[in-house]
């Protein structure tokens, strides 16, 4: 089965929010794809849509070759679903959610364990305590169980990884690895810039319109400039004092550096550094880095902004 997603100039607005302003988008069938963007980028609207749950203001979408809105009973069997919150039943046990997902779907847990079984082995030992009683990590795990108990031929997760440890999250791209290989088409949405590269391509999403669309690598390799990370004793003082320097390019604050592009061609780092030193900054250290996703994202948005 072609498990691909056709995502056609789809528009949609809350009241006088537009969540989603026209985007177009093409996942392959069988991919691991991430939907990446800020909180309020959209994300969560673009799956409800796909779920079925939600009508586009404009725009169609096409999931396994059905329309979502003349066929959303078939797509709805051939979907897997795990939003964001509230996906599971807090005063259930764990085996008593499972098996009303499967139920639902009108299914049993039995017929599809093939399906679930390495996920489940890990929380098979808590299969009577209550969801509601379960570590994040834990309810990650058996919110996937149940968005797989019918065997869905696409996957969507709705930030899977927010507010769960980071053996938890590894642990889950470990699953999210092992489904692919059984063919499953995955979307991911996420905050997390880091799980960009987790995924084969990812779209960038920014106020409800997609940046970009590449895998992580080319998205890295189109940057175009190249990027400097500047400490000094006051990284925050020099942001403001870049800000006002004739050959910035842009800077940002990324952690414990600031991160820097010159409008120069060849950036003469002494410049930089006298720059910094004649508006009082000591211990200056710069040096040059590879971007990040999160400094491509930076770069895009910026970008974005002028042109509004
Ligand atoms: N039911 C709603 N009524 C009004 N505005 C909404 C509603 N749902 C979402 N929005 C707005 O639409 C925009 C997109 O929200 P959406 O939840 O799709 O984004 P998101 O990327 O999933 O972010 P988050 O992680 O915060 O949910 C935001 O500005 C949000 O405030």
């Amino acid at each position: 089965m072609n498990a691909s997603i056709h995502i056609d100039k789809i528009s949609k607005s809350y009241g006088n929010v537009q969540a989603l302003k026209n985007i177009s988008l093409d996942i392959h069938s069988g991919e691991l794809f991430g939907l990446i963007g800020p909180d309020g980028a959209g994300k969560t609207t673009l799956f409800r849509l796909l779920a079925t749950l939600l009508l586009p203001d404009e725009g169609s979408a096409q999931l396994c070759d059905i329309d979502s809105i003349a066929g959303y009973k078939k797509i709805r069997n051939l979907l897997g679903y795990m939003p964001g919150k509230f996906s599971l039943y807090q005063d259930l046990s764990v085996i008593e959610n499972l098996r009303f997902f499967a139920t639902v779907f009108n299914t049993k847990i039995e017929d599809n364990m093939d399906m679930i079984h390495d996920i489940w082995v890990q929380i098979e030992p808590f299969k009577h305590r209550l969801a509601g009683q379960l570590s994040g990590g834990m309810k990650q795990k058996l919110a996937l169980c149940c968005a797989l108990i019918h065997q869905p031929k696409i996957l969507l997760l709705d930030e899977p990884t927010t507010g769960v440890d980071s053996v938890s999250r590894s642990e889950f791209w470990q699953m999210l690895k092992g489904l692919k290989k059984r063919g499953i088409t995955i979307v991911v949405a996420t905050p997390y810039m880091d799980e960009a590269n987790l995924c084969e391509r990812v779209a960038l999403i920014q106020d409800g319109e997609v940046l970009q669309v590449n895998t992580p690598a080319e998205i890295v390799a189109q940057f175009g400039k190249e990027l400097y990370s500047v400490r000094s004793d006051d990284n925050y003082q020099s942001l403001l004092d870049l800000r006002e320097f004739e050959a910035t390019h842009s800077v940002f604050l990324f952690g414990q550096s600031l991160h820097y592009t010159d409008l120069r061609n060849e950036v003469p780092e002494e410049d930089l550094k006298q720059y910094l030193e004649k508006k009082g900054r000591s211990g200056i250290l710069i040096e040059k880095i590879k971007p990040s996703i999160e400094d491509c994202f930076m770069a895009l948005s910026t970008k974005s902004e002028d042109h509004e």
